[in-house]
C-alpha cells in the first residue's frame, strides 16, 4: 500500500481546535498518514490561551530527527514556532533532511489575541523559514506584517504576494477571512498567475483553527501528490464544509468540523 505522510511542527492546542491536534484530523481525514513534533504545549479553549509553555530546541530537533531518520514525510506543515531560534532550528532540520512540499502557516497571533510569535522573530521567519516554503499562507494582518506594508485593496494584496515571493517562497494564499466582506476570498500566487478563490462568508463566531485547518489541508493535498494550485483549491472546500457544520462546542468561538467534509463531498458518515 502507498501510503502518503505529512508531518506538523506546531503548538499543541488542549482545546483540540487548532495546532497540531486540527492538523493530525485534518491530515487523518484526508487519508494522509500524520506525524507530528511539538513546538510548544498550550493551554487554550474555545475562550482563548490561558498558558504557553515552549519545548526546549533540543526537544524539537529530536523529535524532527525521530522522523527524518526513519518515516521521512511527503510534506511538512508549520504552525505556532513560537520564537527566532525555534525557526531557526526549525529550518535547519528540514534543509538537512530536505522535507518536500513545505507549507509555512505563519501563526502569530490567536483569534483571542494571544501572542504566538514573539515579534523579533518575524524576520528570522522571513529570511530562514519563508525561502524554504512550496507555500506561504498568512492571513491578511500576518501580511501586512511580513511585508511591513498596509493591505486594503486588490493591488496592495498582488504586491505583498509578490514582495513574499522575492523573499524565496514557491507560492503563496493570502487568506480572506479578517475581512468584511459578503464572501471571502483568498488570493493564490504561483509568481505567474493568481487565483481568487471565492466563497460566501459563513456566519459563524465557530473559526476557532481555521487557519491552521486550512494550511494542513495544502499539506496533505501535497503529500497527496497534488500541484499547487490543485492542493490549494481541495484545501479551501475542506475547510468550508468545516466551517459550514460547527460542532457548536464551548462556550467562546468554537473548533471547526473536521468530520464536516467527507460527509458532505463523499457522503460518509463521521
Ligand atoms: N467566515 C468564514 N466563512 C468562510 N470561510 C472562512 C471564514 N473565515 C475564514 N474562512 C476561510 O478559512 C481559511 C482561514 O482563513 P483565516 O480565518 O483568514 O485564517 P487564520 O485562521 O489564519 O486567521 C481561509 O480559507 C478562509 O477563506
Ligand atoms: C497552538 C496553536 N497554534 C496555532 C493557533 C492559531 O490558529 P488559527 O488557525 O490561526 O486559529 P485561531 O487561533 O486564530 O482561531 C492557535 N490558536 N494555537
Amino acid at each position: 500500500m502507498n501510503v502518503s505522510k505529512a508531518l506538523t511542527i506546531a503548538g499543541s492546542d488542549s482545546g483540540g481546535g487548532a495546532g497540531i491536534q486540527a492538523d493530525l484530523k485534518t491530515f487523518q481525514e484526508l487519508g494522509v498518514y500524520g506525524m507530528s513534533a511539538l513546538t510548544a504545549v498550550t493551554a487554550q479553549n474555545t475562550l482563548g490561551v490561558q498558558g504557553v509553555y515552549p519545548v526546549s530546541i533540543e526537544g524539537i530537533n529530536d523529535q524532527i530527527d525521530a522522523i527524518g531518520q526513519d518515516l521521512g514525510t511527503n510534506a511538512v506543515k508549520t504552525g505556532m514556532l513560537h520564537s527566532s531560534e525555534v525557526i531557526e532550528a526549525v529550518s535547519e532540520k528540514i534543509m538537512e533532511y530536505q522535507f518536500p512540499n513545505l507549507v509555512v502557516d505563519p501563526v502569530m497571533v490567536a483569534k483571542g489575541g494571544a501572542k504566538l510569535l514573539q515579534d523579533e522573530a518575524v524576520e528570522t521567519l522571513v529570511n530562514r523559514l519563508i525561502p524554504l516554503a512550496a507555500v506561504v499562507t498568512p492571513n491578511l494582518p500576518e501580511a501586512e506584517i511580513i511585508t511591513n506594508r498596509k493591505i486594503q485593496s486588490l493591488d496592495d494584496k498582488k504586491e505583498a504576494a509578490r514582495q513574499i515571493i522575492e523573499s524565496g517562497a514557491v507560492s503563496v494564499v493570502m487568506k480572506g477571512g479578517h475581512e468584511e466582506t459578503a464572501e471571502v476570498t483568498d488570493l493564490f500566487y504561483d509568481g505567474e498567475t493568481f487565483l481568487e478563490l471565492t466563497s460566501p462568508r459563513i456566519n459563524t463566531r465557530h473559526t476557532h483553527g481555521t487557519g491552521c485547518t486550512f494550511s494542513s489541508a495544502i499539506a496533505a493535498e501535497l503529500a497527496r501528490g497534488n500541484d499547487l494550485d490543485k492542493a490549494v483549491i481541495q484545501a479551501k472546500s475542506f475547510i468550508r464544509a468545516a466551517i459550514e457544520h460547527p460542532l457548536e462546542i464551548g462556550a467562546g468561538h468554537g473548533p471547526t468540523n473536521h468530520w464536516a467534509y467527507k460527509q458532505q463531498i463523499r457522503g460518509v458518515q463521521p
